[in-house]
């Protein structure tokens, strides 16, 4: 196929035919048999395989479930936190714990200047930054331990980590490139504060794909390297190249995805011809945009990385992989330990008590805001595979020991094995016009029994063949 002369440009468009190529049936089979190997999540308890016409391929019971019983628990291949919730949730960048300790979860929080009026003769600012500081404790503080915080590698004061395997982890895969901290090659840091403020100003979702094009390019230099018998002759090393990229990419090659600014829902506001093409081109223009801010700080933290995948880092991968997180639903959530603090405090504590007087002005200030998740978006390689049902047999729900970013579906009535397994992807109490409008923004109309049902129940009572 190629030969050692191959340019770059050729390199660019061998491996972007590659990316974007669809998996035949049999790869699909061998990544999911793969995935779901003895030992790995979801081995013997689920299967993917075709659904019915209408919904592409699904997730289904490999075995029987009891209602309650956990049917899945899944680590996301990539996450990343919602910006906005940084405020509310000082989690690991990687794998979304909270860190540090309850006094800074909370002292952090107050500290920020959103929540400067509402600590206004509540609580003073030097408690606060004692309980930031970590020289004041909280009562009770001791029966909800974190993990202790570790710095980036970069030097940014944006993400913190659990572990130092976590922080490790994310340096080597990602945040070389990615963080804004001053470590590094020289003008790195500027760079990718351009990338991540452009991101924060058009799409949260930016830095995610960015992660998920970092991710490919890692893997299949490990690929490479780790290649028990490297190819001698040129073309069978271009070949083992391509392979190895292709294998890294099975993950996102096999995700339902589609062309970001073709494929999301047009919003109301938006009109119908020029006003529809005008609104898409002005998202392929942002997207672009902030590919060219990724390329440029590449091109510092590691040109090598630009020069071996040429066709990773182009605009028709960044397209689809920005219009996969927007096409799926791939939330990751955690629950706050700052909540269950004060709730404990509440129970344990008489009104009044002197721990009462110092855990009730720091609830006062948070307000509602006390009881606020870790939110964020990710990709589960299982979890990408289910369908939407409105009528669902599965739903999301984590318990107390699931103090990580990783996704757990439970069965929300018994479910033989072999059903297809379903969760609804918007508010299952919604009518089915609210349900199908707010489908859209997943790119289809819903056609589930019940939605079949429902509509055919509004057509006749518009028709005046139903009363009640
Ligand atoms: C998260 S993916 C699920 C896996 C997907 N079926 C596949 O083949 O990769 C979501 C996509 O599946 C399809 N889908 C899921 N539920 C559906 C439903 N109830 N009706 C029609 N299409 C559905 C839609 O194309 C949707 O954008």
């Amino acid at each position: 196929m190629a030969g050692a002369s191959a340019s770059s440009d050729e390199l660019a468009s061998r491996q972007l035919s590659l990316l974007l190529a669809p998996p035949t049936d049999d790869d699909v089979a061998a990544y999911y048999a793969s995935l779901l190997a003895p030992g790995r999540p979801g081995h013997g308890d689920v299967l993917v395989k075709p659904s019915s016409t209408y919904r592409g391929r699904g997730l289904f019971a490999a075995r029987d479930f009891a209602q309650g019983e956990r049917v899945l628990c899944e680590p996301p291949l990539v996450g990343i936190q919602q910006e906005s919730n940084r405020e509310d949730a000082t989690v690991c960048a990687q794998c979304f714990r909270y860190v540090g300790s309850i006094e800074r979860q909370i002292a952090t929080r107050l500290l920020r200047d959103s929540h400067r009026e509402a600590c206004e003769g509540v609580v003073e600012r030097r408690v606060l930054e004692e309980l930031a500081q970590g020289t004041r404790t909280l009562p009770n503080s001791s029966h909800f331990p974190l993990p202790e915080c570790f710095e980036c590698h970069g030097g940014c004061d944006r993400n913190s980590y659990c572990s130092d395997a976590c922080a490790s982890n994310a340096w080597s895969r990602h945040e070389r490139h990615l963080c804004v901290g001053p470590c590094g090659v020289s003008g790195r840091g500027l760079a990718a504060t351009a990338f991540v403020n452009h991101a924060k100003e058009t799409n949260d979702i930016f830095p995610l794909a960015a992660r998920v094009l970092l991710e490919t390019a890692y893997a299949a230099e490990n690929k490479r390297n780790n290649r028990i018998e490297p190819a001698m002759n040129p073309d069978d090393a271009h070949d083992d190249a391509d392979q190895c990229l292709v294998d890294a990419w099975r993950p996102y090659a096999v995700a339902h995805k589609g062309v970001w600014w073709e494929t999301v829902a047009k919003p109301a506001d938006v009109p119908d011809g020029a006003g529809e093409d005008e609104f898409r081109a002005s998202m392929r223009d942002i997207a672009a945009e902030s590919l060219n801010l990724l390329r440029a700080t590449l091109a510092l933290s590691d040109a090598n990385v630009l020069d071996r995948y040429p066709g990773l880092f182009t605009i028709e991968v960044y397209a689809v992989v920005i219009g996969m997180f927007e096409l799926n639903n791939l939330e990751v959530a955690v629950a706050s330990p700052v909540e269950d603090y004060f709730l404990a405090a509440d129970e344990t504590f008489p009104e009044d008590s002197p721990e009462r007087l110092v855990t009730d002005p720091l609830l006062d200030a948070l307000d509602v805001r006390y009881c606020v998740p870790c939110e964020g978006t990710g990709f589960f390689a299982l979890q990408s595979q289910l369908n939407s049902d409105c009528d669902p047999n599965v739903t999301p729900l984590k318990d107390d020991g699931d103090v990580d970013g990783s996704c757990v579906l439970v069965a929300k009535r018994a479910v033989k094995k072999g059903e297809e397994l379903t969760m609804c992807y918007v508010d299952e109490d919604a009518d089915v016009r609210e349900r199908r409008a707010e489908l859209a923004d997943y790119g289809f109309e819903c056609a589930c029994e019940r939605c079949e049902r429902e509509s055919a129940g509004l057509g006749q009572a518009r028709r005046g063949g139903k009363t009640k």
